[in-house]
């Protein structure tokens, strides 16, 4: 059995990751290293294979061929309580039980840190109520999950991946459902977890917003990663064509000397 040293930041990495389903390919031979400590975007189209990478980097699913390593062991050979408390993925429609209230599904995100024999931890009900406010959920508390809003939802399940306290938390599209603050809140207190040592891997559709939040953008067309690296590297206008099939202008956020990408209106060449 593998036991993985207690290194502040893990190094997660795709090895020539090929992800099937049945004998559908959808992602092909990715090589991808996130950086540890940091946020990293994961951008491109609909369909483009995000989820599913995401999915093979939290171990949920394997590799048709290649590998994913997580501080140089398989991530497949990582026993899957060690990887609870390493790994947090918040996925893009996640299922609540029926009828659970707010307090009771953010605790959850504590299980993996329960020892077998051992209860709650003394610091449980501190880590959930710092989640929930700084999802600006506190309110919520005692609502029943069923009952919230799209972007209510939204925030809480965040609040679950954050008390979760993994060293590497996986996002699918956390914000798609928020308003404009609470996207900047969410993705400031997501910064503020990198800034602090954890990595965060985000799939954002908003290549402004991700350009403006990341440290490291990976953009994959197609199932393939066409790029990696700065956001300023990686978002060009030749690069959003090929990701997304459309024109662009890239422009620079002076403030900041990030991309801001305009679409031009008219371009898009789906089919
Ligand atoms: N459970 C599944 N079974 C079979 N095919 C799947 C399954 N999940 C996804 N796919 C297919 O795999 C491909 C990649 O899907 P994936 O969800 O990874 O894309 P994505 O980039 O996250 O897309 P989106 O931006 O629309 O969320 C798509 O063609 C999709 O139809």
């Amino acid at each position: 059995m593998i036991d993985l040293p207690h290194t502040e930041s893990p190094q997660l990495r795709a090895e020539g990751v090929h992800l099937a389903y049945g004998d559908r390919a959808v992602v092909h031979g990715v090589d991808l290293a996130i950086a540890p400590g940091r946020l990293t975007a994961l951008v491109g189209a609909n369909a483009s294979g995000k989820s599913t990478l995401l999915r093979a980097l939290a171990g949920l699913i394997a590799p048709s061929a290649g590998r994913v390593l997580l501080d140089d062991h398989d991530l497949a050979r990582v026993p899957r309580r060690r990887l609870a408390r390493t790994i947090g993925i918040l996925p893009q429609s996640p299922l609540a039980p029926e009828g659970i209230r707010v307090g009771d599904l953010v605790a959850r995100g504590r299980y993996p840190h329960h020892g077998l024999f051992r209860g709650q931890r003394s610091d449980d009900d501190a880590v959930v109520a710092r989640a929930l406010a700084s999802t600006d959920a506190l309110g919520l508390v005692d609502r029943r999950v069923d009952e919230l809003s799209g972007g209510q939802r939204q925030r809480v399940w965040i609040a679950m991946a954050l008390a979760q306290q993994p060293r590497i938390l996986l996002l699918d599209e956390p914000t798609s459902a928020l308003d404009v603050a609470h996207q900047v809140e969410v993705l400031d207190v997501l910064r503020g977890e990198a800034a602090a040592g954890m990595t965060v891997v985000i799939v954002l559709h908003d290549l402004t917003l991700a350009a403006r939040y990341a440290d490291e953008l990976a953009m994959l067309a197609g199932g393939r990663l066409i790029a990696q690296g700065a956001p300023g590297a990686v978002l060009t206008a030749e690069t959003v064509q090929r990701a997304f099939r459309v024109d662009a202008r890239i422009l620079t956020d002076p403030d900041t000397g990030r991309p801001v990408v305009l679409p031009r209106a008219g371009s898009a060449t789906l089919s």
